[in-house]
């Protein structure tokens, strides 16, 4: 049987990326880190992924196996060295970590055909993330990496290891690493050009539940959906999504009413009563979000060099950072950073990426000034 190892065995990973390769003819192995997660795998033969929206169906993934990869790092190797694909799902700022343990697999490969590696997280370029740590430990490596766009709202579940999550879903992979010969994997989209995909997704999709996330939080509301259901909350969202949309336009062409459609299908999607979604969870991680090419500096600095309007994009980053969550490590690290003494331009490159000389940056520099002074 032909085998896929999956790294990240929580809420995406157990409820889109396995149960598509299941539903593919991949035995998959977990491989994860939290002993809670894997102990229910090897307790239970299955588990279910319970669809809300239309045309929903209920699945069932079964035939698994599961692996704690700290305290069992090497048969997650022997696992890699004979698998036919690899996947991720722990975070893009994890791939660090497990890029070592694929290395290592790669290294033992009993297999003459190369791993396909696809990174399934929300970042642009996650596999190229992945590729260029697993080349620091194993630069010959015979692997094909393709990067990936993910899109399927799972949110945070009440435990056990079923799965609730939307019936919409959008895989897109890149077929170019593949010279012809992809994989076979139920539900893929495979494209020539990622870049308009996954920047779509990320600025549109992601952008607005950010935004949605930290303007929520900061009104006091706990649901993303009661958030929204905020006319005024409503508005500013659609304001920051007219800004992403001109970028989404100008640079890769796309239809203006079409794109107007995928925002009124998103802001459907992600106030979907049926699938309540924390600001907390949609909101976690704020100095990943953040970051330099992350769903609001990104849209935000290719705005500013083309001299367009990002001040709605701006008003979300003042917004994120006054998010302030005890349990968010990121959150409890922005804070720290926010309170440590340091002048309003050193933050910003800290906290954005951004060079001093961007058009954005002074932008940047206000809205952490006005934090500041709160
Ligand atoms: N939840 C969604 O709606 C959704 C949709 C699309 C993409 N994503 C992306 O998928 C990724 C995972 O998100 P999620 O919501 O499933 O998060 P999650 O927290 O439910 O799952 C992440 C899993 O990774 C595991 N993990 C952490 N470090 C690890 C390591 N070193 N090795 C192996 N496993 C490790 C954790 O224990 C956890 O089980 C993120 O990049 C996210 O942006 C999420
Ligand atoms: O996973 P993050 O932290 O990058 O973003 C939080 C949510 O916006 C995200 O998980 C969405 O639910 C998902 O990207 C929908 O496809």
């Amino acid at each position: 049987m032909r085998t896929a190892v999956h790294f990240g065995a929580g809420n995406i990973g157990r409820g889109f990326v396995a149960q598509f390769l299941h539903e593919s003819g991949y035995e998959v192995v977990f491989a994860d880190v939290s002993e809670e997660l894997i102990g229910a795998l090897q307790k239970q033969p299955s588990y279910r992924v319970l669809e809300v929206g239309e045309g929903a169906q209920d699945r069932v993934v079964d035939g698994y196996r599961a692996i704690n990869s700290k305290t069992h790092e090497a048969d997650v190797i022997a696992e890699i060295a004979n698998a036919e694909i690899v996947t991720t799902a722990v975070g893009a700022r994890i791939l660090q970590f497990v890029a070592p343990v694929i290395a290592k697999g790669l290294a033992a490969r009993t297999r003459p055909e190369p791993l396909v590696v696809i990174a399934c997280e929300n970042a642009i370029g996650g596999t190229d993330i992945l590729a260029a740590e697993v080349r620091k430990h194993d630069p010959a490596d015979n692997a094909v990496f393709a990067n990936c766009a993910i899109d399927r709202i799972v949110p945070e579940q009440s435990g056990g290891l079923d799965v609730t999550i939307e019936s919409f879903f959008e895989w897109v992979v890149d077929r170019t690493p593949f010279a012809g010969a992809t994989p076979e994997i139920h539900g893929v989209t495979w494209v020539d050009d990622l870049g308009p995909f996954i920047e779509r997704k990320l600025f549109t999709v992601n952008t607005a539940h950010a935004a949605a996330a930290y303007h929520g939080i900061d009104r006091g509301w706990v649901s993303i959906r009661e958030a929204l259901a905020t006319p005024e909350l409503q508005a500013e969202i659609r304001a920051v999504l007219a800004e992403t949309k001109e970028l989404l336009v100008v640079k890769h062409g796309f239809d203006p009413d079409e794109q107007q459609a995928y925002i009124e299908k998103t802001l459907k999607r992600i106030s979907n009563p049926h699938l309540p979604d924390t600001c907390e969870r949609v909101g976690r991680s704020p100095l990943r979000k953040l970051s330099r090419h992350e769903r609001f500096i990104g849209p935000a600095a290719e705005l500013a060099e083309r001299g367009l309007e990002v001040w709605n994009l701006l008003n979300a980053v003042g917004a994120a950072l006054r998010f302030d969550v005890e349990e968010d490590a990121e959150s409890v690290e922005l804070q720290a950073l926010l309170s440590g003494g340091a002048p309003a331009d050193a933050l910003a490159e800290t906290i954005t990426g951004l060079e001093p000389s961007h058009p954005l940056f002074p932008h940047v520099v206000e809205v952490i000034e006005l934090r500041l002074a709160q």
